[in-house]
């Protein structure tokens, strides 16, 4: 598999880390800008910590985990230390392969992939685009690499802002309605440990059900809804709220935010 550098293990960096471990990569360099934390990761993960700069020499793989705004600086620090013909996978929200092929050479191939934080429980899924000098072994050693956090798919690059609003970002949206979910059942009298405990599970058994082959949301929906019961009643309040609409409405400024970075 060849060596695996990391730069930025920070909440993404990490759980693709441990990802990567599971997945066999066992010749793991990180780096940090943080003072100690590459220590602290690499000592957790049974991998080497070495300056930025250092990290990226000799490795096959390098994972790009920082943040977009400290990117271009994480670009130069790592640009003269690659190796020929290594493969480089961003996942900074909104910086496109082109920019990152600017700035790192022409001698290595570019991906760019949008996870997401479920990678940390194994449970992420995670859609990847080519950059103009990425074929299809660049692709399926990045594949190789995020599998070990979860799904992996492969979209055009056209569709990335859509796939950080949609599954980049979402897990926030689902932890935002859990918010007020057991907010909500606290406010009809249920102890807050517990209510977290039932909002929890039906996330959880929900998300099962959605699993599943041929599942649909509006089947499943209809299944939960009784005429003239609760959810009915549930659903109506949704609607005269226009909650349908605010989804969407959230999902378009994620989108335009992931686009607005990519001109920074
Ligand atoms: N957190 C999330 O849900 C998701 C984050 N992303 C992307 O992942 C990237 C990282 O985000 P997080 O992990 O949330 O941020 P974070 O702030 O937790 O981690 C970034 C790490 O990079 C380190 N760093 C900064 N400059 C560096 C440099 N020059 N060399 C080495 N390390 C450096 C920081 O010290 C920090 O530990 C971002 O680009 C973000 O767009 C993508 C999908 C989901
Ligand atoms: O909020 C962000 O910008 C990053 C990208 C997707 C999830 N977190």
């Amino acid at each position: 598999m060849g060596r695996l550098a990391v730069i930025g293990v920070g909440v993404m960096g990490e759980a693709l880390l441990a990802g990567a471990r599971r997945a066999g990569f066992d010749d793991v360099v990180v780096a940090d800008a943080a003072p100690g934390r590459a220590e602290q990761v690499a000592q957790q993960y049974d991998a080497t910590a070495a300056p930025t700069a250092e990290a990226v020499e000799g490795a096959d793989l390098v994972l790009l985990a920082v943040k977009p705004q400290y990117l271009p600086e994480a670009v130069q620090q790592i640009a003269p230390g690659l190796s020929a013909g290594a493969v480089v996978v961003s996942v900074a929200a909104g910086v496109t392969t082109a920019t990152l092929e600017d700035g790192l050479g022409p001698n290595v191939a570019v991906v760019r992939a949008m996870p997401n934080t479920p990678a940390l429980i194994g449970e992420g899924v995670t859609a990847i685009s080519a950059g103009s000098r990425a074929g299809d072994s660049a692709l399926e050693v990045a594949e190789k690499l995020l599998a070990g956090a979860g799904e992996v798919v492969t979209v055009p690059e056209s569709l990335q802002d859509a796939v950080t609003a949609i599954s980049g970002s979402g897990p926030a949206y689902l932890f935002y309605l859990a918010e007020a979910m057991v907010d909500a059942g606290v406010g009809l009298g249920v102890p807050r440990p517990t209510a977290t405990q039932l909002v929890a599970q039906t996330l959880r058994g929900a998300a099962g059900l959605l699993a599943q082959d041929d599942a649909h949301p509006t089947l499943l929906r209809e299944r939960v809804t009784s005429p003239g019961g609760t959810t009915a009643a549930a659903i109506a309040a949704l609607d005269a709220g226009a909650v349908r609409a605010d989804v969407a409405a959230a999902m378009r400024a994620a989108a335009r935010r992931s686009q607005e970075l990519s001109g920074q």
